[in-house]
C-alpha cells in the first residue's frame, strides 16, 4: 500500500498478464456477521483484509466473538449463537457502511431482547451518511434507538439496558430507494428473533437488487431460507436459526474486477486475466462485464476467472441505466473518455450518498482532465477527450477508494500526460495493493518512468537523502555505489586483486568486467545478498568503499553494470544515487541533484555514522581516505564524478536531512506538470 500524500502515475501504453483479486468487501462483511451470529465455528477462506473488514472484526471481538487467525491464512469465527455476552459497548466503525447498517439492526434487536446498550459511531463522513430509514424500521419493531448527533445520521445509541418487547406481528416497512443496505441489515438481523413469521415490506422501488441477492444467497448458506415475493415483500420463516456451514469461501471482489476489465478494454491486445471471480459470480457487479462489452471489450471467462481484451477502439459510447452496477459504474465514467461519443450513466442517485458525493466528485475530477461533463441529480454525461485535449491532473480522491482506482485508467491517454492520485492509501478500504497489482501488468510509455538522480562525493548524504525522497514519493531506490561495492567484494572472494596497479592491466580489467556481469545479487528490502550470503554490513565498511572506488574506474565493470542499473527504473519511479546517475546512466532524468558538503563536514558525518554502528575509525584517516576517493572518482576517464550540466547543486553543509529532503521535493514538484488547483 502507498501510504504517501500522492502517487504520480506516469503515462502507460499497454497491459497484459494475470491479476488475483482480493476478496469481495460485501461478501466478506456479510459472512463475518453471519458467522458471528451463528451457532458453531466457521472457517472463512479468502477474506478481504481491508479497513472495512478490520473495523467489523474489531467490533465482533468487542462483542465477545471468537476470532482466530489460522496459520493457513483462514479465519476461524466462533459464533455467539444468538446470545449476547457483552451487554454494552462503544463501537467505532470507520467509514464502513457494510458494518454500520447490519450491526445497527442486529444489535438493536439483541439489545431489546436481552437488555443491552450499544453506541455506534464512525468517521465524520459516516456521520453524514443517512441511516434514518433503517432507524424508523427498527423503531417500528419496538427497538429504542437514539441519535447522538444529528437526527437521521450516526452516531447512534441502541437499546436502554432494559429488555423490551419486539413487535413482530405487523409487516415491517422499510424504504428501498435510498440504500439497499437497510433491507440487507434487516434481513441479516431478523432471523435472530423470528419466533413467528416476520414480514418486511419494501417501500418505493428497491435499488441495487443484486446486493439483496447476495444477502439472500449467504443467508441460505447459513441455514435461513427467506421467501421473496418480487422485490417488494420478504418473509423470514418462524423458527429460523443461523447455523454455520463450516467452511465459507469469499469470492474475489467483482467491483474491483471492473478496473482490470476497463484496463483490458482500453489497453490490452493480448489480454488481462482476472482470477477470483467468474461469469457465474453471485455479485451483482459482475454485470459490469456486459457494460464493458457494450463499450467494445472482448470478454470470456470461466467459473473463477475472466479474460479481457481490447475489441472496439475507440471504445463505443453508451447510454446505460446503472442501477444494477452502482459501484462498478464509476469505472465506466473514466472509460467514457476513450469513447467515440458522449456516454450517459443514468439512475445513479445512490452515488450521492456513498463514501463521498460520487456524482459531484467524478464530474469535478473528470473536468480536471479536460473533459466536458454534465451532472444531474441522478446521472452523469461525459464527452470523450480527443488527443490534444488531455491535461495532467492531480486527482482529489475524497477518501473514496473507487475514485482513486478508476482514475488510474486515465494514464492511457494519447497525450502521454501523467496522472496524480492524491491520498492513494484510500484504496485500503477494499484493495490495499491496488496500485502494486496494477504496476505488475502495465507497460509504461518508453522513457516515461521518472528518475531522480542524486550524485555527489562520498558521505555527502546521498543515500540518506535518496531513501527519504524515494519514501516520500513511493519510488524505488537504486544505491548504485552498492553495485561497485559488490564487485569489489566479489573480486576479493574470488581471489582477484582490486589493487589499482593490477586493475590497470587490460586482461585483469576484462576479468573484472566478466565478474561484474555474472554478479549473483539480490536486493531484499534493506538487505543485500551476494551468492546467497547476506553482505549488507560487509558492504558498508570503509575498505569496501575504497575497493569500490578502485574497481569503478575499470570501463568493463561500468559497462557490465549498465543494464542492471537501467532495470531499476520501474513503475512508479526511481531515485538513483551515485556518481554518474545524471551524467551517464539516466541522462534524460527530469531532476538531477548534485549533493556536496565540505570534506571536513563529510568526514565528521562518516565518523559519527561508523561510531554509531560500533565500527572504530579515526577522523584523520577518514578525511584522508575521503579526499583520496574524491580525487580518484572525479579524475578517472570513464564517467567521472561531476555535476551534469542541468544538475541542481545542493550544498547541505548547513542543512539538516529534513531541509535537504524538502528542497529536493520542492524542485521535484517544480518539474511536474500538474495544475495544483483543488
Ligand atoms: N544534510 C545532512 N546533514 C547532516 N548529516 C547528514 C546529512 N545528510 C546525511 N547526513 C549524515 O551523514 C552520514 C552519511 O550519509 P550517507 O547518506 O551515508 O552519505 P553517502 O550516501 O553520500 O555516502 C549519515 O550518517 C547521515 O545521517
Ligand atoms: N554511480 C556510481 C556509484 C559509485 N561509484 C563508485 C565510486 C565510489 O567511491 C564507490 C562507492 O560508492 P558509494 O556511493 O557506495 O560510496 P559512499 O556511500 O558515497 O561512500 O563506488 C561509481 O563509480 N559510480
Amino acid at each position: 500500500m502507498y501510504d504517501i500524500p500522492f502517487l504520480d502515475l506516469p503515462p502507460l501504453q499497454s497491459a497484459a498478464g494475470t491479476v488475483s483479486l482480493p476478496g469481495s468487501k460485501s461478501i466478506s462483511n456479510r459472512v463475518l456477521l453471519l458467522a458471528a451470529l451463528s451457532e458453531g465455528r466457521t472457517t472463512v477462506h479468502d477474506l478481504l483484509d481491508s479497513d472495512d473488514t478490520q473495523v467489523m472484526l474489531t467490533a465482533l471481538r468487542t462483542l465477545g466473538c471468537g476470532v482466530d487467525a489460522q496459520a493457513d491464512g483462514t479465519l476461524a469465527i466462533t459464533g455467539l449463537s444468538g446470545s449476547l455476552p457483552q451487554r454494552s459497548a462503544d463501537l467505532f466503525l470507520g467509514n464502513a457502511g457494510t458494518a454500520m447498517r447490519p450491526l445497527c439492526a442486529a444489535l438493536a434487536l439483541l439489545a431489546t431482547q436481552h437488555g443491552g446498550q450499544f453506541d455506534l459511531r464512525g468517521v465524520p463522513r459516516m456521520h453524514e451518511r443517512p441511516i434514518g430509514d433503517l432507524v424508523d424500521a427498527l423503531r417500528q419493531l419496538g427497538c429504542p434507538v437514539d441519535y447522538l448527533g444529528n437526527e437521521g445520521y450516526p452516531p447512534l445509541r441502541l437499546g436502554t439496558g432494559q429488555t423490551g418487547t419486539l413487535q413482530l406481528g405487523q409487516p415491517i416497512r422499510v424504504r428501498g430507494d435510498v440504500s439497499s443496505q437497510f433491507l440487507t441489515a434487516l434481513l441479516l438481523a431478523l432471523p435472530l428473533v423470528a419466533s413467528k413469521d416476520v414480514v418486511i415490506d419494501v417501500v418505493g422501488e428497491l435499488i441495487s437488487k443484486p446486493y439483496i441477492d447476495i444477502t439472500l444467497k449467504l443467508l441460505a448458506q447459513f441455514g435461513v431460507a427467506v421467501q421473496r415475493d418480487g422485490w417488494q415483500r420478504f418473509t423470514i420463516p418462524a423458527g429460523s436459526r443461523y447455523r454455520s456451514p463450516g467452511d465459507v469461501f469469499v469470492e474475489g471482489d467483482a467491483s474491483s474486477a471492473s478496473y482490470f476489465i476497463g484496463l483490458g478494454a482500453i489497453a490490452s491486445d493480448t489480454g488481462i486475466t482476472v482470477q477470483g471471480v467468474g461469469l457465474a459470480s453471485i455479485q451483482g457487479d459482475i454485470r459490469f462485464v456486459e457494460a464493458a462489452q457494450a463499450m467494445g471489450a472482448q470478454i470470456t471467462g470461466g467459473p473463477n476467472h475472466l479474460h479481457i481484451r481490447r475489441g472496439a477502439w475507440p471504445l463505443k459510447a453508451i447510454d446505460l441505466d446503472c442501477n444494477h452496477i452502482p459501484d462498478a459504474a464509476m469505472t465506466l465514467a473514466v472509460m467514457a473518455l476513450y469513447a467515440d461519443g458522449p456516454t450517459r450513466l443514468r439512475n445513479i442517485a445512490s452515488w450521492r450518498v456513498k463514501e463521498t458525493d460520487r456524482i459531484a466528485a467524478m464530474a469535478t475530477e473528470l473536468r480536471k482532465l479536460g473533459a466536458t461533463v454534465e451532472e444531474g441529480a441522478d446521472f452523469i454525461r461525459i464527452e470523450p477527450l480527443a488527443a490534444g485535449g488531455w491535461k495532467p491532473a492531480s486527482i482529489h480522491t475524497y477518501d473514496d477508494h473507487r475514485v482513486a482506482m478508476c482514475f488510474s485508467l486515465a494514464t492511457f491517454n494519447p497525450d502521454r500526460v501523467p496522472v496524480r492520485i492524491e491520498d492513494p492509501k484510500c484504496v485500503a478500504k477494499t484493495f490495499p495493493d491496488y496500485f502494486e497489482t496494477l504496476f505488475e501488468v502495465v507497460t509504461p510509455v518508453a522513457g516515461a518512468v521518472p528518475v531522480i538522480c542524486i550524485d555527489g562525493p562520498t558521505a555527502s548524504g546521498k543515500g540518506t537523502l535518496g531513501a527519504a525522497v524515494a519514501q516520500a514519493l513511493g519510488y524505488h531506490l537504486l544505491d548504485s555505489g552498492a553495485l561497485y561495492r559488490l564487485v569489489g567484494l566479489a573480486a576479493e572472494r574470488a581471489g582477484l586483486s582490486t589493487a589499482s596497479e593490477d586493475l590497470a592491466h587490460p586482461e585483469h580489467g576484462v576479468r573484472m568486467g566478466a565478474l561484474a556481469q555474472a554478479l549473483q545479487v539480490r536486493f531484499d528490502g534493506d538487505s543485500i545478498w551476494l551468492d546467497g550470503d547476506n553482505v549488507t554490513d560487509a558492504l558498508r565498511t570503509e575498505a569496501a568503499g575504497m575497493a569500490a572506488s578502485r574497481v569503478s574506474a575499470v570501463p568493463a565493470v561500468r559497462q557490465a553494470l549498465l543494464a542492471l542499473q537501467h532495470g531499476f527504473a520501474r513503475l512508479p519511479g526511481l531515485v538513483a544515487d551515485g556518481r554518474d546517475m545524471g551524467t551517464v546512466i539516466f541522462p534524460q532524468a527530469p531532476l538531477k541533484v548534485f549533493l556536496t558538503a565540505s570534506a571536513e563536514q563529510r568526514a565528521d558525518r562518516r565518523h559519527k555514522q561508523l561510531i554509531s554502528k560500533g565500527i572504530s575509525a579515526t577522523l584523520d584517516s577518514l578525511l584522508a581516505d575521503l579526499k583520496a576517493r574524491d580525487l580518484r572518482d572525479s579524475t578517472r576517464k570513464d564517467a567521472p564524478l561531476k555535476p551534469a550540466e542541468d544538475a541542481k547543486l545542493l550544498d547541505n553543509s548547513s542543512l539538516d536531512v529534513e531541509q535537504s529532503v524538502a528542497q529536493v521535493l520542492l524542485w521535484w514538484q517544480g518539474t511536474r506538470p500538474f495544475n495544483l488547483q483543488k
